[in-house]
């Protein structure tokens, strides 16, 4: 693998890619180029070889990546192979969500709890996986020595709760509350806006339009 830092676009590519070559099922090819990953997903080529290329150095010139090989690499480089517990706060509908979805496990997240200060969703379980009440947090996190904390509560109790996960040894948050945290230095926070990709959306769209007319 090349041990090389990487754009912030780059890593958000990879599991474009990963996904792409995971679905081909019995149609994977032992070889696979950046040419025709890029197609697709109708990306660039020199975009997809260049991100490739910060991952491997197994592309053959014409011949391109063993798509085993390129698969494992790419899990490798995205920590897909080591699965890092996480807790999630607040068990609203978005948090329940997140909870019953199976496939964060293969991306290296397996959620073992969630959270609510309400107790009349607490003490269920949801398809398999348990919804504590706040009191049992902060020995649940250090016993398991959980490091990732989702946060799915109303933003005016955001910063309360990442205040919490960070006294109870969280060093990672997935933030989807509409707030900005203040965390002190070391502690990792990603702020996940689903707004911000339908702005996207909507500005190409826009673009698409006003080309066309
Ligand atoms: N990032 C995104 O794209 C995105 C998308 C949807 C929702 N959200 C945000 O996620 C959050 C949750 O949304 P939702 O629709 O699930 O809301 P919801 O009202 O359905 O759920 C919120 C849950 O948090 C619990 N809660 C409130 N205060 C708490 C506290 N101090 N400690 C523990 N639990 C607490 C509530 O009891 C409730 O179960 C909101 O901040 C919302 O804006 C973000």
């Amino acid at each position: 693998m090349v041990n090389r830092s990487i754009s912030k676009q780059t890593l958000l590519r990879l599991p474009l890619y990963l996904n792409y070559m995971k679905q081909l099922g019995e149609n994977t090819p032992e070889h696979i180029s950046a040419t025709t990953i890029a197609e697709a997903l109708r990306l660039n080529h020199v975009v997809v070889r260049k991100d490739l290329a910060a991952v491997s150095s197994a592309g053959k010139p014409k011949v391109g990546y063993n798509t085993e090989a390129l698969i494992a690499e790419l899990e490798e480089f995205l920590g897909y192979n080591d699965v890092d517990d996480a807790i999630i706060v607040g068990a609203g509908k978005l948090g329940k969500a997140l909870l019953t979805y199976g496939g964060f496990k293969d991306c290296g997240m397996n959620i073992v709890a969630a959270f609510d200060i309400d107790e009349e969703v607490c003490e269920e379980d949801y398809s398999g996986k348990r919804i504590l009440t706040m009191d049992k947090l902060m020995d649940l996190c250090e016993r398991m020595r959980v490091r990732i904390g989702i946060i799915a509560v109303p933003a005016e109790n955001a910063q309360a709760i990442c205040n919490l996960l960070i006294e109870s040894g969280i060093l990672a948050i997935w933030n989807f509350a509409p707030v900005h945290l203040d965390v002190p230095e070391g502690i990792l926070v990603h702020n996940e806006n689903l707004a911000a990709s339908l702005a996207l959306l909507s500005k190409q769209l826009k673009e698409k339009f006003d080309a066309n007319t």
